[in-house]
C-alpha cells in the first residue's frame, strides 16, 4: 500500500489532521498578533520556539544580552509565552513616564508573588505604607541612624563572636540576611523585636516564602492556589505570631497617647503606619502585613547586595586599604551618622560598581500593561501584555561603560553624583528600577548597607572560605543569585575595645 493510503485509511490520518490543523490555527493567530513584529532573538516559528524556549531556559541571559545589542525592544519564547524585553533608551524613557493606569507595576508584582495567598489581599486596600516609605521614614533616616549604628554593631558581636584569635568561616548569604533583618526590624519596629530572633527568624522566612511560593503558585490555575498555598507555609499563622509580638507595643504607644507625636522610642514603622493608614486599616492586622511586606522588600534585596559587596572585597584586595583609609578619616572627623556616611564617596562608588557588575536581574522592572500601549518609535502593545527591563544587559552595554565587565571599584567617584551615586535613578543605571514606581526604600538601603560595609572593613579582615574555587557563579535562571552555599571568612583586626 503506498503511505499517503496507508496513513488516510489509520489512526494516523486523524492524528495528523488535528496537529495540522492546530499548526494553522496557531501560525494565523501568531501572524495576527501584534507581538508577532516585534523582533525576536531565537527561532519564532509555531513549532521552532518551542527550540528557543530550551535555549532560553538555559541560556536567558545570553539572549537577552544579545537581543540589547540588536534591538530597542525585542521578545524571547520561554515555555509558558513570549517574554518581552525593553532595552533602548527612548522606550526606556517612555516606561518612566507612563502613569499607573497605562503600565502597572502592581499588577505585574501581584501576579509574581500572588499576594491574596502569600501575605493578604488586605495590602492592596491603600498604599499608605509605600507613602510612608517615601515620606516620614526616608527623612527620618538621619533622627534613627544611631539605632541602625548600635544595631549593626551588636549584630557583628554575635555573628563574628569566633573571629577574635582566627579565620571564623561563615556561609555568605544567609549571614547577610541575618544582618539584614537585624537592622530592618531595628529601624522599621525597635529594639525589643530587633533583638528577638524567633521575630527575625519569620520575617526571613516570608521573604523566602512571598518570592518562592508565590513564584510556584502562579504557574498554577487560580482555583488550586489557596489549597496549594496552605500546604507550602502557614501564611495565616505566621502573621498571627507577627501580630502577637506588635500587640503589647502598639497597645503601649495607643495608651501613651505616642502616636501623635511620637518620642526617640517610638519614633518608627508601627507608628508612621498607623498615622498613615486610612481609619478603616488602623488595625493590628493591618499594620502587621505591612511590616511583613516592607520587611520582604526590604531583605532579600539587601542582603543580595552586601553579599555581592562582601565577594568583590575579597577577591578586588587592592581596594580595601584606600576604602579603610577613606572610612576612618571621614568617622575621625565627624563622627558616624548619615552625613559622614554620605560622605564616603570611594565606598559608594566600589557598592555601586558591585550592584552594576553583579546585582542586576537579567530581566527586573516588570509591568503589566492595563491598557494598550505604544511606545514612541510605535511599537504598540495590548493590554494585558507582560514586558520587562533587560537589566543586566544595559548595566553591561559598552555605549555606556568602558569596558563593562571589567570591574572598576572607583569609577563613579568624579562623576555626577545626582546621576552616579548609590541610590541615584538612571536609565542607564539599572539597580533600584525605573519611574515612579522605583524602590522608595533605596535611601535607606544605601545608608543601611555603607554602614554595614564601613563596620565590617574597619574591624575585619575578609576572605573567600575557598579562595581557589573563586566567585560562586551569579545567574539562577534570569536571577542574579549570591550563590547559596558559598562561604566567606572574618578575622578580627582590632581588639575589642
Ligand atoms: C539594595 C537594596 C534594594 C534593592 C536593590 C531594591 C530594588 C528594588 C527594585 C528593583 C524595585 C522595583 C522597581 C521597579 O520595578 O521599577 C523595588 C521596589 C520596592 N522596594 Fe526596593 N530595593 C532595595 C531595598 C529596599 C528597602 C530597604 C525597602 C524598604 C524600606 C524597599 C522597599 C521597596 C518597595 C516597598 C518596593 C515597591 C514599590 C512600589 O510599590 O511602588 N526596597 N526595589
Amino acid at each position: 500500500m503506498h503511505l499517503v493510503d496507508h496513513l488516510s485509511s489509520s489512526p494516523y490520518s486523524a492524528v495528523l489532521g488535528f496537529a495540522f490543523f492546530s499548526y494553522a490555527i496557531a501560525a494565523v493567530r501568531k501572524r495576527n498578533s501584534p507581538l508577532d513584529k516585534i523582533p525576536t532573538v531565537g527561532p519564532s516559528g509555531v513549532l521552532t520556539s518551542w527550540i528557543g524556549a530550551m535555549r532560553s531556559f538555559r541560556h536567558g541571559p545570553l539572549m537577552i544580552q544579545e537581543g540589547s545589542e540588536k534591538y530597542p525592544i525585542f521578545k524571547i519564547p520561554t515555555f509558558s509565552s513570549w517574554l518581552l524585553v525593553v532595552a533602548g533608551p527612548e522606550l526606556l524613557e517612555d516606561m518612566r513616564k507612563a502613569s499607573d493606569e497605562q503600565i502597572s507595576f502592581l499588577a505585574a508584582l501581584d501576579a509574581s508573588v500572588q499576594f491574596d495567598h502569600t501575605i493578604s489581599p488586605r495590602l492592596r486596600a491603600d498604599d499608605a505604607h509605600i507613602r510612608v516609605i517615601r515620606g516620614v521614614m526616608t527623612k527620618n533616616i538621619g533622627a534613627r541612624y544611631p539605632d541602625v549604628l548600635d544595631e549593626m554593631n551588636k549584630t557583628l558581636e554575635s555573628l563574628l563572636a569566633g573571629a577574635d584569635k582566627d579565620w571564623l568561616h561563615l556561609t555568605a548569604f544567609p549571614s547577610a540576611l541575618q544582618i539584614v533583618s537585624r537592622l530592618s526590624a531595628r529601624f522599621f519596629s525597635g529594639p525589643v523585636l530587633s533583638s528577638n530572633p524567633k521575630y527575625t527568624e519569620i520575617m526571613e522566612k516570608f521573604a523566602v516564602h512571598v518570592v518562592k511560593d508565590g513564584g510556584m503558585l502562579s504557574l498554577l490555575p487560580g482555583w488550586l492556589r489557596p489549597f496549594v498555598s496552605r500546604i507550602q507555609f502557614d501564611t495565616e499563622g505566621n502573621i498571627r505570631e507577627i501580630e502577637e509580638y506588635l500587640r503589647p507595643i502598639l497597645a503601649e504607644r495607643l495608651e501613651r497617647g505616642d502616636m501623635e507625636n511620637p518620642d526617640a522610642d517610638s519614633n518608627d514603622l508601627i507608628t508612621w503606619l498607623w498615622n498613615a493608614a486610612p481609619e478603616a486599616q488602623r488595625t493590628l492586622h493591618d499594620i502587621a502585613i505591612r511590616i511583613i511586606w516592607l520587611n520582604v522588600a526590604a531583605i532579600r534585596t539587601t542582603s543580595a547586595i552586601l553579599t555581592h559587596v562582601l565577594f568583590d572585597l575579597a577577591i578586588y584586595k587592592s581596594y580595601i586599604e584606600p576604602l579603610r583609609e577613606e572610612i576612618s578619616t571621614i568617622v575621625e572627623a565627624e563622627g558616624w551618622n548619615k552625613v559622614s556616611i554620605e560622605k564616603m564617596k570611594k565606598l559608594d562608588s566600589f557598592m555601586k560598581e558591585s550592584q552594576r557588575v553583579h546585582g542586576s536581574d537579567a530581566v527586573m522592572s516588570d509591568r503589566l500593561a492595563v491598557s494598550d500601549f505604544t511606545f514612541s518609535d510605535g511599537t504598540f502593545i495590548p493590554k494585558g501584555t507582560r514586558f520587562a527591563v533587560a537589566g543586566h544587559a544595559i548595566n553591561h552595554d559598552k555605549r555606556i561603560y568602558s569596558n563593562p565587565y571589567e570591574f572598576q571599584g572607583f569609577r563613579y567617584v568624579d562623576m555626577d553624583p545626582s546621576k552616579w551615586q548609590l541610590a541615584s535613578l538612571s536609565l542607564e543605571f539599572m539597580g533600584f528600577g525605573i519611574g515612579k514606581r522605583a524602590c522608595p526604600g533605596r535611601f535607606f538601603a544605601a545608608t543601611e548597607l555603607k554602614t554595614a560595609v564601613a563596620r565590617i572593613l574597619l574591624d575585619y579582615d575578609i576572605k573567600l572560605t575557598d579562595e581557589k574555587a573563586g566567585r560562586p557563579k551569579d545567574f539562577l535562571g534570569m536571577f542574579m543569585e549570591p550563590g547559596a552555599k558559598a562561604k566567606f571568612s572574618f578575622k578580627r583586626r582590632v581588639p575589642i575595645k
